[in-house]
């Protein structure tokens, strides 16, 4: 089944919240445990069990486990195969983007089902050339799994490059989703390519300003929660396409732990916060 078909019934079964494990120092710090590869091991599987079960989309993002060296690229192994074993799409969040024939190296890595780090999604930066993408789109394709393009990132420092205009008039960001919308044109029941647009942007700019994004590909909306976006953002700023939306929270969600269940109760309140985008 295509990534975009798994989405799909995901969101329908689980709602729209995507679920970040982001094992910030602070964070573990703050759970007991030590900033170390097994306090990571500890708060990233915690996490795990608390989220995973209740959620369509786990989104681990790599750097906080890079930080602990080889060893926590073996706890992101974990938080990849436990993730899915409870039911979650595990969105990898790497944004790569390179040259071509490395952007090769890096979608083996995470989208072959033979690497130890595949995942069923990853988030790419189309910022070398939309074209640099199409290693990752063309072994996406082989495997049945999905990209996360940026378009409009959720910080406010990526409008001096997003929002520019582009040759062709328009913005940069808009360019983005144009090349998206021929990717995912057709696919049933959605394309597997999507976009990254945060759940922040209506406050860096106009969300009347004639974007359509509608594209017919999955969107995650990060910016949801701890850096302020709220419900009602989402659905002013996506409209109908809100229900192609995963919103995505990580330290909102997580400050909530050590509990598994105090976790487990703040996904699920999320989840019917975001009940109106579906
Ligand atoms: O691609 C992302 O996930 C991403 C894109 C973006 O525009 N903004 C953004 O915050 N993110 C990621 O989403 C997560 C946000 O974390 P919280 O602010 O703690 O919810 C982090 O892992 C960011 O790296």
């Amino acid at each position: 089944m295509s990534f975009g078909a798994r989405y799909v019934a995901a969101l329908a079964e689980r709602g729209h919240l995507c679920a970040g494990i982001d094992p910030h120092a602070g964070l573990i710090q703050a759970w007991g445990l030590d900033d170390t590869p097994a306090g990571l091991e500890r708060f990233a599987l915690t996490a795990v069990e608390g989220l995973a079960p209740h959620v369509p989309l786990i989104k681990p993002q790599s750097a906080f486990y890079e930080r602990h060296g080889s060893r926590g690229v073996a706890v992101l192994e974990r938080v990849i195969a436990e993730s899915r074993a409870a039911g979650a799409l595990v969105l990898l969040d790497v944004k790569r983007g390179d040259i071509g024939s490395t952007s090769q190296a890096y979608a083996d890595a995470y989208l072959d089902p033979a690497s130890p780090l595949a995942a069923d999604a990853v988030t790419v930066s189309p910022y070398l050339g939309f074209g640099s993408l199409q290693p990752f789109v063309d072994t996406a394709t082989k495997h049945d799994a999905g990209l996360f393009v940026l378009a409009f990132t959720s910080n406010k420092e990526g409008a001096e490059v997003q929002h520019a205009t582009a040759a062709g008039g328009g913005t940069i960001g808009g360019l983005m989703l144009d090349h998206l919308r021929q990717l995912d044109a057709g696919a049933a029941p959605l394309g597997s390519f999507g976009a990254v647009i945060g759940a922040t942007i209506g406050a860096v700019h106009d969300p009347d300003a004639g974007l359509d994004y509608d594209f017919n590909g999955p969107i995650l909306a990060p910016g949801y929660g701890a850096q302020g976006g709220t419900p009602d953002d989402l659905a002013r700023i996506f409209g109908p396409a809100a229900r192609h939306v995963a919103a995505s929270s990580s330290r909102g969600l997580l400050q909530a732990g050590p509990s598994t269940t105090a976790l487990r109760d703040a996904a699920l309140a999320a989840r019917e916060e975001l009940a109106a985008l579906a």
